[in-house]
């Protein structure tokens, strides 16, 4: 029975525990309103830092604490497999499988069950089996290649283009592969590869690069290049971002900055104006402070906002507004998302105490009362 609201209401998970990707899966079906049982291990993996009550992964999860060594607890995940739509798991390919609970197995005790797998590289090819992180399956997918300025190793960035968007690719297709089997009857095997989301999203830019907007060397695209798609440093040494991109914005940014009689800006597109052009930029934009920016850009149509740390952003009006941000517990975090008209999701649950809601499993899931 469930008791969280959302468009996935209803929705059963199980989400064996693992690192980054798979649970920020977990985390957006439990936003949107699942079911979703966390077989966590007994002690925390020696390997990485507890994050304890702030593995924001974790909120509106329910935790059962599992000994996946210990056949016992073997039998009872399978137990809990037969009674979900959906298994999530983030280990190496194969660890599943040597523990007792590999697709096959799975899959012939709920022939509806949809087995989602995430990892870095896939379920197979030379390198399945390589331990590595975010960094290196966007540096092997392509995507890296772009993330620096000219002549600039590429930076380490954010590991929102492996971690978070593999974690989303894999969400997608664990729900896509639930509509399949609410429509067929058959569960299937998702194998959702960071290496693969990280290069199908590179489509996005792909296209330009056949037009030749998106040219092979660092910095010296459209959007990685020029002055109008940039970030600058103020007076105060805040940064603000621009990106003017369509010629009747770039105009008003122009005259918004006093430049938009400079002979020197009027070819927008003209990757040999850009680097000077930014320069000038930059010696603009160092003369005022962010505030003033703001207050002299923000809102207006010339595309512009201040780069602003989590902190701030969350007291940024616009986001106070929308309700963008909040702090259970005392951590920020963003707020589930996105949002439905006529299924809204319910405001995250707590992030659970490791193992605390084995009861609540057993009984609800399996209808045994443990210590009746
Ligand atoms: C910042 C980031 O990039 S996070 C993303 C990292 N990459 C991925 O998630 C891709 C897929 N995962 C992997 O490739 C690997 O898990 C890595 C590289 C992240 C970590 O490698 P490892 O620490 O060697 O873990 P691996 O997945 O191989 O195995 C997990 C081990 O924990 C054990 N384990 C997991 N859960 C439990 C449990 N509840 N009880 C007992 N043992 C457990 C498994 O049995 C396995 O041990 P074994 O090899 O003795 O059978």
């Amino acid at each position: 029975m469930a008791d969280r609201s959302g468009p996935l209401a209803g929705l059963r998970v199980l989400e064996i525990a693992a690192l980054g990707p798979a649970p920020f899966c977990g985390m957006l079906l439990a936003d949107l309103g699942a079911d979703v049982v966390l077989a966590d291990r007994i002690e925390p993996n020696p390997q990485v830092t507890d994050l304890g009550r702030a593995a924001i992964s974790n909120r509106g999860k329910r935790s059962i604490a599992v000994d996946l060594k210990s056949p016992q607890d073997v039998a009872l995940v399978l137990q809990l497999a037969e009674q979900c739509d959906a298994l999530i798991e983030g280990m190496r390919p194969g660890v599943m499988e040597r523990l007792g609970l590999g697709p096959d197995i799975c899959l012939a005790r709920n022939p509806r069950l949809v087995y989602g797998r995430m990892t870095g590289w896939g379920q197979d090819g030379p390198l399945a089996h390589v331990a590595a992180h975010d960094l290196n399956y966007v540096a092997l997918s392509g995507a890296l290649w772009y993330a620096g300025q000219a002549g600039e190793p590429p930076l380490t960035p954010p590991t929102l283009n492996g971690d978070a968007a593999g974690g989303l690719y894999l969400t997608i297709g664990v729900l896509a592969a639930v509509m399949s089997a609410r429509a067929t009857g058959l569960g299937q095997v998702v194998d959702a590869a960071i290496v693969d989301g990280s290069a199908h999203m590179l489509n996005l830019l792909l296209g330009g690069r056949a037009l030749g907007q998106l040219v092979t060397e660092r910095g010296g695209s459209i959007l990685d290049g020029s002055h109008w798609s940039a970030t600058y440093r103020c007076a105060d040494g805040q940064f603000i971002s621009v990106q003017s991109f369509e010629p009747k914005f770039y105009r008003l940014l122009l005259g918004k900055l006093g430049l938009g009689a400079d002979p020197a800006f009027a070819n927008q597109f003209d990757r040999h104006t850009w680097p000077e052009a930014k320069r000038r930029f930059a010696e603009v934009f160092a003369q005022r402070t962010r505030d003033e920016w703001c207050a002299m850009l923000e809102g207006t149509e010339v595309c512009f906002a201040p780069v602003l740390d989590p902190e701030a952003a969350a007291k940024h009006p616009h986001m106070v507004e929308r309700g963008v941000y909040s702090s259970p517990d005392g951590v920020l975090q963003a707020n589930p998302a996105p949002r439905f008209s006529g299924t809204p999701a319910a405001s995250p649950g707590p992030v659970p105490e490791r193992g605390a809601d084995r009861e609540w499993v057993l009984r609800e899931w399996l209808g045994v009362e443990e210590n009746a």
